[in-house]
């Protein structure tokens, strides 16, 4: 048994990293950063368990991916950590940003070594540049460039983290509530992804896969007799709508179906779920804007979608252009890599009688290439 917990820091929301796609999730061959990051931590050392802190948007999706721990962030660095300590039991607990995505294994096991030399361990580098310091040059032998991860007495910091005061890192905490940190050098690749530039220094960083991702969704909804009725993002004519719980769209539904699928992303109802009230009524339109923003977050890039509308009422040949434009607009794809097509069921079973309306979408994607940015 392992007396030692690592803790990845992955709750964070990459505001500094000026893209569409957040960082843990950019990918790294077929795998988001964070899952990566974790990997390489398990291949390299022995640990009693492995928690990761997420945002309270992304964990059931990290859920959906691996079976490591998963602890909901909190709304800083030291609040996530805070969090994801209260799982911990070993003597020791070794915490990094996911952020720092190259950490070696070599580096790794140096820092391990130490355990039991202080308080707290903690990687430094030292500083090349000038360093001017509120107006005036400071002497930079003295100026250390802190780093993760860094290695600490579980009962050292879980104290230190008692105090009010918010803490950049681990050391800090710890030496401010008078206990020791003890420096060891650090190394280039455990830098720190913060801007788009960063990638450029992370030799360990494959580029994502080109792999064309595709996925299917399905879905149907009865006629009502009272309500407007929608689909594929547009208003019908019509004197009747859907039952739903929402405004019924059961276009967009299987096509928010269809992207999910491509995106090993569950299902609309994990995400929407149809007994909660906020999704009443809701225009699918918007579900469907959350989605997209959720695949690009998510470091996914949509390439087509191709819907098949199964209605032996209404006639919907009239509609199909709008649709198209309508739906590629959300999507943030050109118009003729959305296809819509309508059909009868040559009026066999519910849909040939006019009970309600059956679609078939598909929508393929692929990876967010953050190499050629
Ligand atoms: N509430 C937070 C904020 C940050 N982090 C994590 O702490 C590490 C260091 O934070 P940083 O690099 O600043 O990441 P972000 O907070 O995502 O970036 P930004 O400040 O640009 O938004 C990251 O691995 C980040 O995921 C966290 O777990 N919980
Ligand atoms: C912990 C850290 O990586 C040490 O250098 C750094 O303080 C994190 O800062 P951030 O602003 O939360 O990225």
């Amino acid at each position: 048994m392992s007396d030692l917990t690592l803790i990845l820091l992955a709750a964070g929301s990459s505001s500094r990293f000026e893209l569409g796609v957040k960082k843990q999730w950019l990918r790294i061959a077929n795998q988001p950063l964070w899952q990566f990051v974790a990997e390489s931590y398990e291949k390299t050392a022995h640990f009693e368990k492995i928690i990761i802190a997420s945002s309270k948007e992304d964990i059931e999706f990290m859920k959906l991916y691996s079976d490591f721990t998963f602890v909901e962030g909190g709304a800083t660095r030291q609040g996530s950590l805070k969090n994801a300590l209260k799982e911990v039991t070993s003597q020791y607990v070794l915490v990094s940003d996911i952020a720092r995505a190259c950490v070696s294994g070599d580096f790794l096991k140096r820092i391990i070594s130490h355990k039991g030399k202080g308080e707290c361990i903690v990687p430094y580098l030292s500083v090349t540049d000038t360093i001017v310091y509120d107006g005036k040059t400071i002497d930079r032998d003295r100026v250390k460039r802190v780093q993760t991860p860094q290695l600490s007495l579980t009962s050292a910091l879980k104290s230190a983290l008692l105090q009010e005061e918010e803490f950049t890192d681990e050391s800090s905490a710890i030496v401010s509530n008078g206990g020791s940190r003890e420096f060891i050098l650090g190394e280039e690749d455990a830098h720190k992804i913060t801007r788009i530039a960063d990638l450029k220094e992370l030799p360990c960083l494959v580029p994502p896969s080109d792999d064309t991702l595709s996925g299917t969704g399905f879905d149907v909804h009865a006629f009502d007799d009272k309500g407007d009725m929608f689909l594929g993002g547009v208003k019908i004519e019509s004197n009747y709508g859907f039952k739903a719980h929402s405004d019924g769209d059961v276009a967009i539904h299987a096509l928010i179906d269809a992207l999910l699928g491509a995106a090993g992303m569950g299902d609309i109802g994990m995400m929407f779920p149809d007994n909660d009230d906020a999704y009443k009524g809701a225009d699918s339109k918007k579900l469907l804007k959350v989605v997209v923003t959720k695949l690009h977050n998510f470091g996914f890039v949509i390439i087509n979608v191709d819907v098949t509308v199964a209605a032996e009422k209404p006639r919907l040949g009239a509609y199909k252009t709008e649709m198209r434009k309508t739906l590629s607009s959300i999507l943030g794809i050109e118009a003729q890599r959305v296809n819509i097509k309508a059909t009868t069921t040559e009026k066999l079973g519910f849909i040939g009688r006019g009970e309600g309306v059956g679609v078939i979408a598909n929508a393929n994607l692929k990876y967010f290439d953050w190499t050629k940015i």
